[in-house]
């Protein structure tokens, strides 16, 4: 969170997809206004909603639909699929069949597709070319799908101590499709005050990751799995956890952005995170066009900002201390 910002950007991404199999996509006006766009929302807020995404309403509908009826699971169902150290990494069997698949063919078949063009878009407007992650990069990227439920009031011991405490998220992109009519989700600006991001129906609330910036990171339990889902978030509080420098893709110029989750309404809150990433084993370093724009002292390279990270291994790191096994 590079600066005040009061609201979070809404991007009407359909220009950028249009052309987004064009090599020459960065010459054509609507892609140029979308990047533009790209560019203001990354520096700015690290955080905008994306709409014109060709999703369509019914399917994110549907997702949130299936989602709440994991949730609605007897407790017993649900422990089967529990995180434990040993699985930490698996993809869990056998256990509501029905929305893991629909949510890999949702994933894979569309937002999969639809991550890899935003960075498109990112990617230009970090000043290189659409496909920088690609190949070695992201080009077989790592991806979770998270799902999240949210108990409604009143708490278990009247305290609000459930939620998503205060974190960056790891990778390179999130989009989130939020649950309709329940204003949850908060993002930090610089001065330390939390702005809202209110469900807008039929969009994603994108924000970028570690992997593009990351030089904090306080975080929180939440169920986490290798390429899907699960399980019933039970965050107790806050937890500052250890301060990360990694070297990332823009050398600076974008930031992942604090946020956290406070349900205070009376529902029961589902959401479903879908985290795209980079090549599990990458080495991230700045861009080269990154490190000419934003150059800065570093003893051993100059241009050079942070620290060099393997992506797995940042992951790994932050799944063993955040979770709660
Ligand atoms: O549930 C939400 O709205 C956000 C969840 C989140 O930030 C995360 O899982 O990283
Ligand atoms: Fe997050």
């Amino acid at each position: 969170m590079a600066t005040d910002f009061k609201s979070i950007p809404i991007i009407d991404v359909s220009p950028l997809l249009a052309k987004c199999d064009d090599p020459k996509m960065g010459e054509d006006g609507g892609v140029i206004e979308v990047v533009r766009q790209l560019n203001q929302a990354c520096t700015q807020a690290g955080f905008f909603y994306v709409k014109g995404h060709g999703i369509p309403i019914s399917l994110l509908q549907e997702v949130k639909e299936k989602t709440h009826k994991f949730f609605e699971l007897p407790y017993e169902e649900k422990s089967k699929i529990k995180l434990n150290a040993a699985a930490g990494y698996s993809a869990i069997e056998n256990l509501n069949l029905e929305l893991m698949v629909r949510l890999e063919k949702f994933w894979k078949d569309i937002i999969n597709d639809l991550s890899r063009n935003i960075m498109r878009g990112i990617a230009l407007a970090l000043g290189g070319s659409p496909y920088e992650f690609e190949g070695d990069r992201a080009g077989d990227p790592f991806w979770v799908v998270r799902i999240l439920g949210y108990p409604k009031k009143p708490f278990e011991n009247g305290v609000n101590d459930i939620g998503c405490g205060a974190h960056t998220d790891y990778g390179l992109l999130t989009l989130l499709n939020q649950e309709d009519g329940i204003n949850a989700l908060e993002v930090r600006n610089l001065s330390g005050k939390w702005i809202s991001a209110p469900p807008i129906p039929g969009t994603f609330v994108c924000n970028i990751g570690d992997m593009l910036k990351v030089e904090k990171i306080l975080d929180l339990v939440v169920s986490y799995s290798r390429n899907q889902y699960y399980f019933e978030l039970k965050l107790k509080g806050f937890r500052i956890l250890s301060f990360d420098k990694l070297q990332i893709y823009s050398n600076g110029l974008y930031e992942s952005t604090l946020h956290r989750v406070i349900n205070n309404s009376d529902r029961y809150r589902v959401s479903v995170a879908y985290f795209y990433e980079t090549n599990f084993h990458t080495a991230v370093e700045p861009l080269d066009i990154c490190k000419q724009r934003n150059g800065k002292v570093n003893q051993a390279d100059e241009t050079k900002k942070v620290e060099r990270a393997v992506y797995g291994e940042h992951l790994v790191g932050k799944v063993l201390t955040n979770f709660v096994f």
